[in-house]
């Protein structure tokens, strides 16, 4: 199976003041395919979004390797880890902050702006079928007091896409939604999933790592197991109890 990412011994300390160290993460391995939607989960505090952060590049490791497109990201620099950012992966978090002074359009197509890889006319067109797709069209020209937390969160994601990333991060992505719309983000997301972009989310929530492929479970800095439940195919209950099941021997 062919890779998106792939962490090798990764470990992450960080200092505390002069003499304290703690170290978060410890010789993690974690390889994510090319088209996989994967879940982490584990205890509040056990090192999750500290993996998703320095996997992607936007927090540096301390050992390790992460390979991504064939490139090690411990040997770019700054301005070639966000070039590969903008370029190449998307992000979204339980808070989507936007820029104010912009309506939702002109926040999803900025960064495709910066990354001028593409006429603004392609772009346009683009934006306005990802807010197609993910049914913001009506609030195209509203601005952020406008829209409710599901219709951000629909943003964010139009902004996280548009410039087509191999690879998609969420730290939370419905941590800040009702149940309702959280499982709508959710269906999106698969179906986002399902025409091949990758994903990898943290989440505490038992319903919305059943609807991915696989879950990873982190203790204490250390991936300590991983449930495989197959491509998400609307089998809702099933999948619930198989996770929940597992997540009880790992004494979550
Ligand atoms: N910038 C930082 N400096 C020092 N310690 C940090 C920093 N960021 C995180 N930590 C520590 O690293 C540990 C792991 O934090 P992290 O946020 O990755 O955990 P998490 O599993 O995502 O937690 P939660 O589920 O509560 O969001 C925690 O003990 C946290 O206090």
């Amino acid at each position: 199976m062919e890779f998106v990412i792939e962490a090798k011994n990764l470990s992450k300390t960080y200092s505390i003041g002069k003499d304290n160290k703690q170290t978060v993460l410890k010789d993690v391995n974690l390889q994510i395919n090319k088209g996989e939607f994967v879940s982490i989960m584990g205890p509040s505090g056990s090192g999750k979004s500290t993996l998703l952060y320095t996997i992607s590049g936007m927090d540096r490791m301390t050992t390790g390797s992460v390979v991504f497109q064939g490139k090690e990201l411990s040997s770019l620099s700054e301005k070639e880890l966000s070039s590969i950012r903008l370029h190449n992966m998307g992000f979204i978090f339980q808070h989507v902050h936007l820029l104010k002074n912009l309506n939702m359009f002109d926040n999803i197509i900025l960064s495709a702006y910066l990354a001028k890889k593409r006429s603004h006319k392609k772009i346009n067109e683009h934006a306005l079928a990802l807010m197609k797709q993910t049914g913001i069209t009506e609030i195209s020209k509203h601005d952020m007091t406008q829209v409710s937390g599901g219709q951000l969160q629909r943003v964010g994601i139009c902004r996280a896409l548009i410039n087509n990333p191999d690879i998609l991060f969420g730290d939370e992505p419905t941590g800040a939604l009702n149940s309702k719309a959280a499982s709508e983000i959710m269906e999106l997301l698969t179906d986002i999933n399902h025409a091949g972009t990758a994903i990898l989310i943290v989440t505490h929530d038992v319903k919305v790592a059943a609807k991915t492929e696989r879950v990873l479970y982190m203790y204490d800095g250390v991936m300590i197991g991983e449930k495989r439940l197959g491509k998400y195919a609307g089998d809702d209950k099933q999948r619930e109890e198989r996770l929940s099941n597992w997540l009880m021997e790992m004494d979550f």
